[in-house]
């Protein structure tokens, strides 16, 4: 972690005045010592390759040669990853930690090209493939023989997935489905590494057979020739151009017209089509929920990891940055000591633990809920879908507002690219649309919540994420005032997340009145979000609050206290940003916003020694952080001339343009 050269003393001194074990919270937060060093391990494996180095900011490279770089570091670090697995050393885990995260993102500024053929070909065929179609292409696709996309969305259709338009019709003659793409709309559009880099893909289309729609289903689809990467005949594609961020994922388009697949490449796990062209219908559609929750936890640890890199580079500047004196003729202080500072970062590092607690509990629930599946008990599986959906769009969109705060809070030097927000922007801000668009999943949890209501009116019991729900109906909390402390603020929640919840039903009853079911949905859709996203705001309190409790028994005394700052500095904050919510529905009055308010000062000045200690405990080693401004050292007046001195026009004193353009129309106008 300790940088060769010298550290700035405004640095060295803020960590002298740190009181907890800054490595005792790293060992905490990575849930053990050997996972510590396993991390440590691997990123000094991977980041000391000097062929993983960009010699060149990838800033300054053309759109294409970014392309060719990161598919050259894709097959360099798979190569290494083998390298490791023939050691034995590592499983399924080190792909995760390269394929995303913060060690992949360090060496894939923009992302890696052939993530989704991990994360979502394989996955694809594991997961909807009969055992004769995994025997037939897990191995090739394991072993990269054969690199593929998932291609659902098109330019017409992305979240409205029954609309796509591309067709797979059966033709029982030659046992083959014919993939067409009748019209504009019906391309592919979006899949990751279709461009250039795929040579297969699953393919979701329209299967029509003996005259009839069946659906959508997914189909195995060859793309390009295996030798010369030419595309197969009927096969129109390319890649769908520059992006926000993620510039080297190489997204693409994709057209059919008339290709011939032969029957097996229907992946036939839940639905079929027989030989004869009859189709058989799936047991069950609950099964295809699997890979969709398990990406949204992989989603969840991500936010948590992009967003510790953004605070590290901002709280280590602000510690080294000076301006504007507090008090007239006291010398500039740094720039932390402004407590609107402190308010722009501090609660964004408590987001990052209370992220990462709550993805590691959904994953706890995940597994559990899978292991239920396994024995046939479906139950608590619409809650797990209902609770991954809002977590999914709280936690992006959180992340992606943090992000772009801490980046504001370093000034206009955060505005450069050499300061690494642009990259993590760019990564944050496309998991609110990938994988279900935010708004959307706020209105699938929406859906199952009025559901709840309706069981809990019944008197039915709920399952455990809703239960609130069942006191509310008792009246067990209703009469409760405010309590400024994180349960109470939870229980806060929960009160206004069961008032807006059945608020938002009676709303919905009486359009149901003069409207569709449908229509009335859409009529009271903000009202639905607003319910969805307070209880997604519970659950993540909760959540922190049990694992919390539970997982610093054994800390030293210091480092609990600083963990409970942090935990009652997000509730307040929390409650701070949601008084209208509070206020309307939670016995919220207007004293306990001004003694919130002085809690979350007192809070702020309570933790402005010890929370460097936080940040320099995610233990980012500067290549992962990958910015000028959050170095370890804190010499960044020194990175950012550096960083300047690598730009291709420093490298000549004059340009020639000056020559070409300049000088003659400077010198036309004596
Ligand atoms: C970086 C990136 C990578 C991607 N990778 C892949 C990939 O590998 N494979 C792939 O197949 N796709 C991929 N996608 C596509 C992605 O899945 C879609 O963009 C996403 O599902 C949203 O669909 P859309 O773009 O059609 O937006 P739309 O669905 O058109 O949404 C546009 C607007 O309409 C609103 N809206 C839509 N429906 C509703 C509704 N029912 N109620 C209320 N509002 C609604 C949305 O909230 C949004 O504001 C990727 C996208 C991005 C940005």
């Amino acid at each position: 972690m300790t940088s060769a050269t010298k550290v700035n003393p405004d640095l060295s001194d803020e960590r002298k005045k740190v009181e907890f074990d800054v490595e005792e919270f790293t060992n905490w937060y990575y849930k053990g010592a050997e996972n510590v060093a396993e991390k440590r391990f691997l990123e000094n494996f991977f980041l000391s390759d000097p062929e993983l180095e960009d010699k060149v900011p990838t800033s300054y490279l053309s759109h294409k040669e970014k392309y060719e770089n990161a598919v050259r570091k894709a097959v360099l670090v798979v190569n290494k990853i083998k390298e490791l697995q023939a050691d034995g050393r590592g499983g399924v885990d080190i792909y995760m930690a390269l394929l995303g995260g913060t060690l992949g993102t360090a060496i894939f500024r923009e992302a890696n090209p052939i993530t989704v053929h991990f994360v979502m070909f394989l996955p694809a065929i594991m997961n909807h493939g009969t055992s004769d179609q995994q025997a037939e292409w897990i191995s090739r696709a394991w072993n990269c023989n054969i690199i593929g996309t998932y291609a659902q969305t098109e330019l017409g259709h992305g979240t409205y997935i029954r609309g796509l338009e591309t067709t797979a019709t059966y033709d029982p003659k030659s046992k083959e489905f014919i993939l067409n793409s009748p019209n504009l709309t019906s391309y592919k559009w979006w899949p990751g590494g279709l461009g250039h880099t795929t040579n297969y893909a699953i393919v979701i289309a329209q299967l029509h057979s003996l005259g009839k729609c069946h659906g959508i289903q997914p189909f195995i689809v060859q793309l390009r020739d295996e030798e010369t990467h030419m595309p197969l005949k009927g096969i129109k594609i390319g890649e769908i151009g520059n992006k926000v961020g993620m510039n080297t994922v190489n997204n693409g388009f994709l057209a059919f017209d008339n290709v011939r697949i032969p029957l097996k490449n229907m992946l036939m796990k839940n639905a079929k089509v027989l030989e004869d062209g009859q189709f058989i219908k799936p047991k069950s559609s609950v099964l295809t929920y699997g890979t969709m929750m398990f990406v949204r936890v992989v989603i969840l640890k991500d936010m948590a990891s992009y967003l510790s890199k953004a605070v590290t580079i901002a709280l280590r500047y602000s510690m080294v940055r000076r301006q504007s004196p507090i008090e007239p003729n006291k010398p500039e202080p740094k720039i932390i000591e402004h407590v609107t500072q402190q308010y722009k970062i501090f609660p964004a590092i408590a987001k990052v633990i209370v992220f990462k607690i709550t993805a590691e509990f959904l994953w706890d629930m995940y597994n559990q809920v899978t292991h239920d599946l396994d024995k046939g008990d479906l139950e608590r599986l619409p809650e797990l879908h209902a609770i991954s959906c809002c977590l999914k769009a709280v936690c992006t969109n959180e992340a992606a507002q943090a992000v772009e705060i801490c980046r504001l809070s370093t000034g206009g030097h955060g505005y450069l690219n050499s300061a690494g927000f642009q990259d993590i922007y760019g990564m944050v801000t496309a998991a609110q649309t990938y994988e279900g668009e935010n708004t959307v999943m706020f209105l699938q949890t929406a859906r199952y919540l009025i559901k709840c209501w309706e069981k809990a009116m019944n008197g039915e019991k709920l399952t455990p994420t809703v239960s609130y729900l069942e006191n509310f109906i008792k009246g067990r909390n209703s009469r409760q005032s405010f309590q400024n402390s994180p349960s109470g603020i939870l229980k806060a929640f929960q009160l206004a997340a069961a008032k807006k919840i059945a608020e938002s039903n009676k709303h919905l009853e009486e359009r149901k009145k003069y409207l569709s079911p449908e229509e009335a949905t859409n009529q009271t859709g903000l009202e639905l979000i607003n319910a969805s996203e307070l209880h997604c705001q519970a659950f993540l309190l909760q959540a922190t609050i049990e694992v919390l409790e539970d997982s610093t028994k054994q800390t030293s005394l210091q480092l609990r206290s600083v963990l409970k700052d942090l935990l009652e500095l997000y509730s307040v904050d929390l409650a701070l940003r949601y008084t209208g919510s509070l206020l309307e529905f939670a016995n919220m009055t207007s004293s306990d916003i001004e003694f919130l308010q002085r809690s979350l000062e007192a809070l702020l000045k309570k933790l402005r020694y010890n929370i460097l200690g936080i940040v320099d405990g995610f233990d980012h080693p500067d290549q992962i952080l990958g910015s000028v401004l959050g170095t370890y050292d804190g010499n960044v007046y020194e990175n950012l001339i550096n960083a300047a001195m690598k730009s291709p026009l420093n490298q000549e004193d004059v340009n020639k343009s000056f020559h070409l353009y300049l000088k003659p129309f400077m010198k036309s106008n004596l």
